[in-house]
């Protein structure tokens, strides 16, 4: 997890482009069979597809340092389909600033966002700050609030700054805004590993 490469894949090569339209791919299928009411004969052609795809991966199947999914800056959400697609437009060792959209995968009811999904989106923007050029660090706590439903389908601006760092602790916050509106915002503490730690 540490390497995450900001350079593009190059095509014909594994973690090329084709690797990015298989994450996009993989997005979509996710908004759509949970969007979905098929009846029974389409449930199982699809199952029996998603099966096959899933044979079709499991020859290339490869210890953490070499997956390709969580490692890709270049792509959103670092390519890991647990993330939601996440746009990072500026960034440096103090502040994060990004653009992310929730589709219908990411749904919790009546429209709004998961606070599940919320919450790994703040812990994603808090790692990723609090290991900026840095030693390595984990989430001790992550606390979230939620103001305001957060819509689905809508591009939402997310912000992460440092509050303070106190010798292994490090301290962030980061706020989630529909426009001018605060829907959701977070507290954490991240810990620097001591040495042997995981
Ligand atoms: C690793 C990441 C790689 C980089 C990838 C980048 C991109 C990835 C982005 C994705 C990122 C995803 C990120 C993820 O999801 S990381 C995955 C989720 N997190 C974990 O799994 C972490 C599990 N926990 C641990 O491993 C340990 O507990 C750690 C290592 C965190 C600390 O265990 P350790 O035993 O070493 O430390 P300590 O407990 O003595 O505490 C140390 C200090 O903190 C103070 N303290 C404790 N609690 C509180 C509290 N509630 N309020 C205020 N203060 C508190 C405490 O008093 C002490 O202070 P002091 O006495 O020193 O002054």
């Amino acid at each position: 997890m540490d390497q995450i490469s900001a350079t593009p894949g190059v095509a014909g090569q594994p973690g090329g482009p084709e690797f990015g339209r298989m994450i996009e791919a993989l997005r979509t299928v996710q908004a759509a069979i949970t969007g979905a009411a098929p009846p029974p004969e389409v449930s199982a052609e699809v199952g029996a597809i998603l099966e096959t795809v899933a044979g079709a991966l499991e020859p290339y199947l490869v210890g953490e340092d070499e997956q390709l999914s969580g490692h890709r800056d270049d792509l959103p959400g670092r390519g890991q389909p647990l993330l939601p697609p996440l746009w990072l437009d500026e960034r440096d060792e103090t502040h994060l600033r990004g653009r992310v959209t929730f589709d219908r995968f990411h749904l919790g009811g009546n429209g709004a966002a998961h606070g599940g999904a919320i919450t790994v989106l703040f812990d994603e923007m808090l790692g990723r700050l609090a290991n900026a050029g840095r030693n390595r660090a984990r989430t001790k706590y992550l606390q979230v609030e939620y103001h305001r439903i957060t819509p689905l389908d809508t591009e939402l601006r997310v912000e992460a700054k440092i509050a303070r760092v106190e010798g292994r602790k490090r301290f962030l916050t980061c706020a989630l805004y529909d426009g001018e509106h605060l829907t959701a915002d977070a507290e954490g503490l991240f810990v620097e590993l001591l040495p042997g730690q995981p």
